[in-house]
């Protein structure tokens, strides 16, 4: 099975500030990971480093044991490793199903075959079936600018999702949603890595989600790992509870 992220002495350095410090860890082939730390730890800039968003000021990035450092974020998408961006309010007037058929359609170099048809037979059979796994399919005519702000996060995560990643990032995917909200956005994000079964990592503040779905969770705190193990084993760490669980307890 391919999708195995490994992350070798990785660093990042802002001007005088080491914001990753010397970051190792695997995430595993269909694994479901948490990254968790206090604000500042450097979570968003080890997700940019992988995206190809920044670059690494030290250290490799292996996908399948092939080097992303180096490579734009577009070939970086195109060799497997997609971002939950928020980008469906970018697709304004579309319809949830255009938004979804267009975005495979792009990934797949089709935008420009103008003698195809749009969206192309496959493209839309994809988009559909991920509007389904993801629960909107009974939104596939709403114009993506009418849905409510947890439809339209659920729309960023299935976009992503419809270009068929071997990794997928999710950065705080319940942000901005109350708890019910909340618990059932992780319960979709669940189902449809339990179905798509590709690697999926996710920056999350809520320790409850953390623990429940996780199967495995990276602490960071100041830029280095602090931590790394089964839910169980994260909370039951000293340094953990010393240095995060014990203050948001
Ligand atoms: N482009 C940048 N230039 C300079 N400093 C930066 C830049 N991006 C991040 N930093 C700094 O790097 C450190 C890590 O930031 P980062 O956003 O990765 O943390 P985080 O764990 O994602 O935090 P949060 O939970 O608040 O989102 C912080 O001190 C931040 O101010």
């Amino acid at each position: 099975m391919s999708g195995e992220l490994e992350i070798i002495n990785l660093a990042k350095v802002f001007g005088g500030l080491v914001a990753i410090n010397d970051v190792s860890l695997k995430l595993e082939p269909g694994s479901l990971s948490a990254v968790i730390g206090p604000n500042g730890a450097g979570k968003t800039t080890l997700f940019n480093m992988v995206t190809g968003h920044l670059r690494p000021t030290r250290g490799s990035i292996l996908l399948d044991g092939e080097e992303l450092v180096g490579l734009s974020p577009r070939t970086i998408v195109k060799r497997g490793i997609v971002r939950g961006f928020q980008v469906a309010s970018l697709f304004g007037t579309f319809t949830v199903e255009e938004a979804m058929a267009a975005a495979v359609h792009a990934h797949r170099d089709r935008l420009f075959d103008f003698m195809g048809t749009f969206p192309d037979p496959d493209s839309l059979e994809r988009a559909r079936h991920v509007m389904s796994l993801t629960g909107l399919a009974a939104k596939g005519a709403r114009r993506c600018d009418s849905l409510s702000h947890g439809d339209r996060k659920l729309l960023d995560i299935a976009l992503a999702l419809a270009i068929d990643p071997r990794v997928l990032l999710l950065d705080e995917p319940t942000a901005g949603m109350g708890r019910d909200e909340s618990r059932a956005m992780i319960d979709r994000i669940h189902h449809l890595w339990e179905h798509e079964r590709m690697t999926l990592v996710f920056i999350e503040h809520d320790m409850d989600i953390v623990f429940s779905i996780a199967q495995t969770v990276f602490v960071l705190r100041s830029g280095a790992l602090l931590a790394k193990g089964s839910p169980a084993e994260v909370r039951a760490h000293p340094r953990v509870i010393e240095a995060y669980l014990g203050s948001a307890a």
